[in-house]
C-alpha cells in the first residue's frame, strides 16, 4: 500500500539539544500509528513537525505522495493535517460552534454563511456520537471529554486525513476513554490515518495497528503491533530490559502522622476520615470528579474546609494556609502542574528550590551554583532529562516537567507527601524509577497519599488502598484484600 504520509531524515534542534537526529517512518491510510518513547524522545517534537508547528532542520515530508512542508498549522490543517495537544489548544470562553469553526468558516464569495456553518458543526458532532453537544454551549462548561469531541470535529471539518493524538487520554475517566477508542476505530474506518503518542502500552495494544519507538530522537524500532511483546517495545524504548515495574522497597509501617475527621470542603469533599501512618503509601482510587484531588486539596490548603479536622502530628485544626502546610512537613505535587504547580519560564533550578530556598543562600545571598549542584543531585536522583539547572522548565518535554515537580517534593524533605496522579505523562521506564523513590520514601519514613486513576500502579505501589465515590472515602484496607473489579464497583456505587 502506498504511504499516505512519509518523513525521510528528520532533523530539528533546539540550540544545543538536538530533539530529532534523522527520523525516517511512514504512515499508511486508514491505520492507526503508535508513536512510543520515554521523556524527551522526540515524539511531540516530531508530530510538531508534521503538523507544522515546527520547521525541521533537515529532512522531507511527502503526502500522499506529493511534497510536504507547511508554513504553519493553519496551512497543514488545509492539506488534511492536524494535531490535538494534550492541553487542548481551544478557545474556553467561546461556543462549541465558534470554537469548530474557528478560522476555517466556509466562506461563500467572500461572506460568511453562518446558516451552513451551524449545519456542518451539528453534522460534525452527530458523526462522532455526540449529538447531545449543542453549537451554543461554552467550552469551558464541558467536560474534558467533550472539549476533547470539539477538538476532533474541529479537524473532521477541515478534511482530516493524518489526526495526531498526544496523550489523548490523560484527562478521560476510562469511559470516556473507551468511547474515544471507539472514534478513533470510526475515523480508521473512514480511512483517516491517526497517530496516537501514549505511555500506556495497554492502550497502544487496545487500539494501534503498528508502532513506532523513538529513542533519544531516533526511530529504533517499528512493527505490527501484537507481534511483539510488551517487553519488547521497553526495551526498545529504554535500550535495555526493565527488570521490575514495581519495584518494591521493603518499609516498615509506624504511627499515624497525619489524622482526617469528617473533613468537608464547600462541596467535596463531604466528610472523609482517615487515618495516614509513617511508612504507609496509601492510595486512593476512584473515577474522575468524586473528589480525590479535592481531598489534597483540602488538606493542603489549597482550597477552604468547610468543617473537620486536619491533623498532622503534633499540629491540629482545620483550615490553614499551603505555607502553614509546608511548615508542617507537608508535600504536595499537583494533577495540573502547568497551571499551579510549576513556574514555567523560571529556570529548573529555582523551580526545584522554590519551597526550599535556603538550600543555596549564604550570608544572605542566594548562590547560583551551590543551589544547582544541590538540584543537580535531586534531578539526577530522578532521571530528569535536561541540559543545564538553570534551563527553563518550560523547555523539557512534559513528563520531565512532571518529574521536577516530584523532585521538587524530595528536595523539600517533607514528611508526608500528597500526590495526585504522580506519573501522569510520564514513560514507563521513569514510572519504575518513581515507584522506587516512593517505596524509599517510605522506608526512611515518610507518610504517602497517593491519588491515581491507574490501578495498576496503586496495586503494585500501595500499602493500603480507599476508594472514593461522591465525595466520601471507603474504608482504608491492605490492598491484598481489594481487587480490581471490587475498586471499579466501589468508585462506581456498586459494590
Ligand atoms: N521549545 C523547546 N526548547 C528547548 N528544548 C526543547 C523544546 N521543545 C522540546 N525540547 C527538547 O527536545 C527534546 C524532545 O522533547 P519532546 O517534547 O519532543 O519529547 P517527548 O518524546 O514528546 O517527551 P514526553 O513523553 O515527555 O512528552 C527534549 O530534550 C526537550 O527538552
Amino acid at each position: 500500500m502506498a504511504p499516505r504520509f512519509r518523513l525521510t531524515g528528520i532533523r530539528k534542534s533546539y540550540g544545543p539539544t538536538a530533539a530529532l537526529r534523522g527520523v525516517d517512518l511512514e504512515l499508511l491510510p486508514g491505520e492507526v500509528h503508535a508513536l512510543v518513547g520515554e521523556n524527551g524522545a522526540g515524539k511531540s517534537t516530531l508530530m510538531k513537525v508534521l503538523s507544522g508547528a515546527e520547521r525541521p532542520d533537515a529532512g522531507t515530508m511527502e503526502l500522499d505522495g506529493t511534497a510536504y512542508l507547511p508554513t504553519g498549522p493553519h496551512a497543514a490543517r488545509q492539506r488534511g493535517v492536524v494535531m490535538i495537544y494534550q492541553e487542548l489548544a481551544i478557545c474556553p470562553d467561546l461556543t462549541v460552534e465558534a470554537n469548530v469553526t474557528l478560522g476555517q468558516e466556509r466562506n461563500v464569495f467572500g461572506f460568511l454563511t453562518g446558516e451552513a456553518n451551524r449545519t456542518r458543526v451539528v453534522a460534525a458532532l452527530a458523526q462522532l456520537g455526540h449529538p447531545e453537544i449543542s453549537p451554543d454551549t461554552p467550552v469551558a462548561t464541558l467536560s474534558p471529554a467533550g472539549r476533547q469531541v470539539v477538538e476532533i470535529a474541529r479537524a473532521l471539518l477541515s478534511d482530516v486525513k493524518v489526526l495526531v493524538l498526544d496523550e489523548p487520554t490523560s484527562a478521560l475517566s476510562q469511559e470516556d476513554a473507551k468511547h474515544l477508542f471507539e472514534l478513533i476505530r470510526a475515523l480508521k474506518a473512514k480511512g483517516v490515518t491517526v497517530v496516537y503518542i501514549s505511555h500506556f502500552l495497554e492502550e497502544v495494544e487496545a487500539v494501534a495497528d503498528r508502532f513506532t519507538v523513538l529513542r533519544d530522537g531516533e526511530a529504533v524500532g517499528s512493527g505490527r503491533v501484537g507481534e511483539v511483546t510488551r517487553e519488547r517495545i521497553v526495551e526498545l524504548m529504554v535500550g535495555r530490559a526493565v527488570a521490575e515495574q514495581y519495584p518494591r522497597t521493603a518499609h516498615d509501617i509506624g504511627g499515624p502522622v497525619l489524622a482526617l475527621t469528617d473533613l468537608a470542603g464547600e462541596q467535596l469533599p463531604a466528610g472523609v476520615s482517615l487515618h495516614l501512618r509513617r511508612g504507609e503509601i496509601l492510595g486512593v482510587a476512584g473515577i474522575i470528579g468524586s473528589g480525590r484531588t479535592e481531598l489534597l486539596r483540602a488538606v493542603y490548603g489549597l482550597d477552604p474546609v468547610r468543617s473537620g479536622r486536619v491533623r498532622i502530628g503534633a499540629f491540629g485544626g482545620g483550615q490553614a494556609t499551603p505555607r502553614d502546610r509546608i511548615r508542617q512537613g507537608l508535600g504536595f505535587v499537583s494533577e495540573d502542574r502547568k497551571t499551579e504547580g510549576l513556574a514555567l519560564e523560571l529556570p529548573i533550578a529555582d523551580n526545584v528550590a522554590l519551597s526550599r530556598l535556603d538550600e543555596g543562600a549564604r550570608a544572605g545571598f542566594l548562590s547560583r551554583s551551590r543551589l544547582s549542584a544541590a538540584v543537580g543531585e535531586v534531578l539526577n536522583r530522578f532521571g530528569v532529562k535536561f541540559r543545564d539547572a538553570g534551563q527553563p522548565v518550560g523547555e523539557l518535554s512534559g513528563g520531565n516537567q512532571q518529574k521536577v515537580a516530584l523532585a521538587r517534593l524530595f528536595h523539600q524533605r517533607a514528611d508526608v507527601l500528597l500526590l495526585d496522579e504522580p506519573t501522569k505523562g510520564v514513560d514507563v521506564g521513569s514510572k519504575s524509577d518513581i515507584y522506587r523513590l516512593i517505596g524509599e520514601a517510605a522506608a526512611s519514613g515518610k507518610a504517602v497519599l497517593v491519588v491515581s486513576s491507574y490501578l495498576p500502579e496503586l496495586f503494585g505501589v500501595c500499602d493500603t488502598l480507599a476508594v472514593m465515590t461522591r465525595g466520601r472515602l471507603s474504608a482504608v484496607r491492605p490492598v491484598s484484600e481489594w481487587t480490581p473489579e471490587a475498586v471499579i464497583a466501589t468508585a462506581t456505587g456498586n459494590p
